[in-house]
């Protein structure tokens, strides 16, 4: 069973995120995906991150009806930040019979030298890598571990979405309509 695991904050998740989740799903050699909400990514602050609880339900209702993609917080029980490596090496050791791949934007492979061990994931998991506005990748090009896919390219970002929320736009289309009740009857964002 091939599972591509998509880390992600996920504060909120939206339209983009689905995209390719859907295409790596479902339109390429992955049996699966899974949406893991990470509680807490050590390059980025923890200020201005909304409960983990919350954006786990949002990843949820995004999800509700879709083939293939599931959500998954096994971060939440880890310790934090957190570091991938970590969540590999225990999600090996939880279901040897799957083989994982990791779901990257071009933003985080750009990123990827300053993660913990990176080497060792390079070494032990195929990493496929979307294109995102603004990238620069080509240091990367022809390396054995990455697979860059041929998604479509959206420039749309959850700090995009939180500002907006803020400033009181309307942000139909960027997120599911569930996403969006959710966030107005917890006020969040604002
Ligand atoms: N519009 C998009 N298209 C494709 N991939 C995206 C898009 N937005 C985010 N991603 C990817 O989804 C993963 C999780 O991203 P994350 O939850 O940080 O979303 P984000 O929109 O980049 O958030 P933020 O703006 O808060 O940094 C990352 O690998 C990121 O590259
Ligand atoms: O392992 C690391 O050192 C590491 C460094 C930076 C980011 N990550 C993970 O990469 C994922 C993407 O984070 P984000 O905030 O861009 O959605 C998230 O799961 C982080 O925990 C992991």
């Amino acid at each position: 069973m091939k599972t591509g695991l998509f880390f992600g904050s996920y504060n909120p998740i939206h339209t983009g995120h689905l995209i390719i989740a859907n295409y790596m799903a479902n339109y390429t050699a992955l049996d699966e995906v899974w949406l893991v909400v990470s509680p807490h990514n050590p390059l980025k602050d923890k200020s201005g991150l909304t409960n983990m609880y919350d954006r786990l339900e949002m990843a949820k209702l995004a999800t509700e009806n879709t083939d293939h993609i599931r959500v998954s917080d096994i971060e939440f029980s880890l310790p934090q930040p957190s570091y991938t490596i970590d969540t590999l090496t225990y999600l090996h050791e939880k279901y040897p019979g799957r083989e994982f791949v990791l779901i990257m934007g071009a933003d985080n492979l750009v990123s990827l030298k300053k993660w913990k061990n990176y080497e060792v994931l390079l070494k032990n998991y195929q990493i496929f890598v979307y294109p995102r506005p603004g990238a620069h990748t080509t240091e990367w090009e022809g390396h054995p571990a990455i697979t860059f896919t041929n998604t479509p390219l959206m420039e749309i970002s959850s700090t995009f979405i939180r500002k907006a929320i803020k400033e009181g736009k309307n942000v139909q289309f960027f997120l599911p309509e569930k996403v969006i009740d959710f966030i107005d009857g917890k006020g969040m964002y604002k």
